[in-house]
Formats: structure tokens, sequence, C-alpha cells
């Protein structure tokens, strides 16, 4: 479970998007959010976008592995899909806030990597929100008003990587993600493969 946080327009979207377009061995978790769409985003794709009742629907119902309220909009963690990806042995990509991330470690420590991006600054995060185009000037300043309090979270990340470059910030990222995948408790199949090398 490799998890991606940063105050909003780090730049944690686009890196995502690239490690699922270059990585076939990881699978995006697609959060429910009853925040209204962006231009460009799809349904079921970059979130399932749900009205409010819906997501008290699905509290109610325990389908969430985590969910927690950011910017007045609802995000969660939908359960039946980590749980099938992770019996499947399949990576999977969590763009969640520092709250959601608490919850996972908890959850499933062993099986939680966590990365922070950071801006180069904060002049940098305002021109990337304003750059990005989707929201509107108020919430940009709710978005930038809540980026100091993000941005103190990231101690309780194992990664820290600084956006300058969306080039090197990936590169950065997929080294973490090899390196990781190379850990021996991680990976299955290894004890029966040095068995097999030492048997003579
Ligand atoms: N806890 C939690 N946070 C989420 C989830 N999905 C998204 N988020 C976080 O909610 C915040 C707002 O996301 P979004 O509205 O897409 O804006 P962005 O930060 O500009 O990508 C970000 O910090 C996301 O990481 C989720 O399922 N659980
Ligand atoms: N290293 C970078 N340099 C310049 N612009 C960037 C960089 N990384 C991301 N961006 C741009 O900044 C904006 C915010 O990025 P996004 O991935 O949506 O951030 P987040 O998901 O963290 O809110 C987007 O328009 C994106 O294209």
């Amino acid at each position: 479970m490799l998890i991606l946080s940063s105050p909003s327009g780090a730049g944690k979207t686009t890196i995502a998007r690239r490690l699922l377009e270059l990585d076939p061995d990881i699978a995006m978790s697609v959060s429910a959010t009853t925040r209204p769409m962006r231009p460009g985003e799809v349904d079921g794709k970059d979130y399932h976008f749900v009205d409010r009742p819906t997501f008290d629907a699905m509290v109610e119902a325990n389908e969430f592995y985590e969910w927690a309220e950011v910017f007045g909009n609802c995000y969660g963690t939908p359960k039946a899909h980590i749980r099938a990806k992770l019996k499947q042995g399949q990576d999977t990509l969590f763009d969640i806030d520092w709250q959601g991330t608490q919850q996972l470690y908890q959850k499933a420590e062993a099986d939680v990597v966590r990365v922070f991006i950071l801006p180069p600054s904060i002049e940098e995060l305002r021109r990337r929100l304003t750059g990005r185009g989707t929201d509107s000037e108020d919430v940009i300043s709710a978005r930038m008003a809540r980026a100091q309090a993000e941005i103190s979270h990231w101690d309780g990340y194992d990664y820290v990587v600084v956006n300058h470059d969306v080039d090197d910030c990936y590169t950065q990222i997929a080294q973490i993600l090899a390196a990781e995948r190379l850990k021996r408790a991680r990976q299955t199949g290894l004890i029966g493969f040095v068995r097999e090398l030492t048997r003579a």
C-alpha cells in the first residue's frame, strides 16, 4: 500500500497518474467523495463521486476502510477494493490525507509505505493551485489556508520528496517503490527459492 500525501497542489495527482501509466503492477485505490467533479476527472477512475446522503449511508453500512472530512467535503477509502487487491498481492496506490494515512498505518503497518510530497515553496504551491485552473479563488484560499497544517504532518511519513520537477519527483518515488518491493518480507516465494538454491 503506497500512500502519497501532500498539501493540495503539491503534485500528488500528477505523480500518481504517471505511476499508474508506467507501472502495470500498481493499481489505484479509488476513493468516494462528496466533492464536485473537476473538469477532466472521470467518475469511477479519479473518484466515485457521490452525494452526501449516499456517503453517509456508506459510512453507516461500514463500507469504508477509513474516511475523513477535508475542505468541507467527505472522502473515504472503500473496503471492498482494498481487500481484493491485497489478496491478489497487487500493489495499491493511495492519494489520501494524513488522517487516512494514520488509520491505514494502524490497521496494516507492515503493508504500508508512506510518502509525503512537499512543494518547493508556498508561492509555488499557490501558483500550481491557480495554474491548475480547476478551483475558484475561494476554494484555492481554503486549500492554501490548510497547507501549513498539512505540511506539519510531514514527520509521520517514511519518505519525503520535494517536487521541484515532475520527472525527478516521479523517478524518486518510482525508486522508493522499487526498493520497498525488494524488502525481504515483501518477496513472497523467496523462502522456497532459497531452499531450492541451497538443496544440493
Ligand atoms: N482520508 C482520506 N483522504 C482522502 C481520500 N481521498 C482523497 N483524500 C484527500 O483529500 C484531500 C483533498 O483531495 P482533492 O479534493 O482531490 O484535492 P487535491 O489535494 O488537490 O488532490 C487530499 O489531501 C487527498 O489526499 C480518502 O479516501 N481518505
Ligand atoms: N513539479 C511541478 N512543476 C510544475 N507544475 C507542477 C509540478 N507538479 C505538478 N504540477 C502542476 O501543479 C498543479 C497541481 O498538481 P496536482 O497533481 O493536481 O496536485 P495535488 O494532487 O497534490 O493537488 C497541476 O496543474 C500540475 O500540473
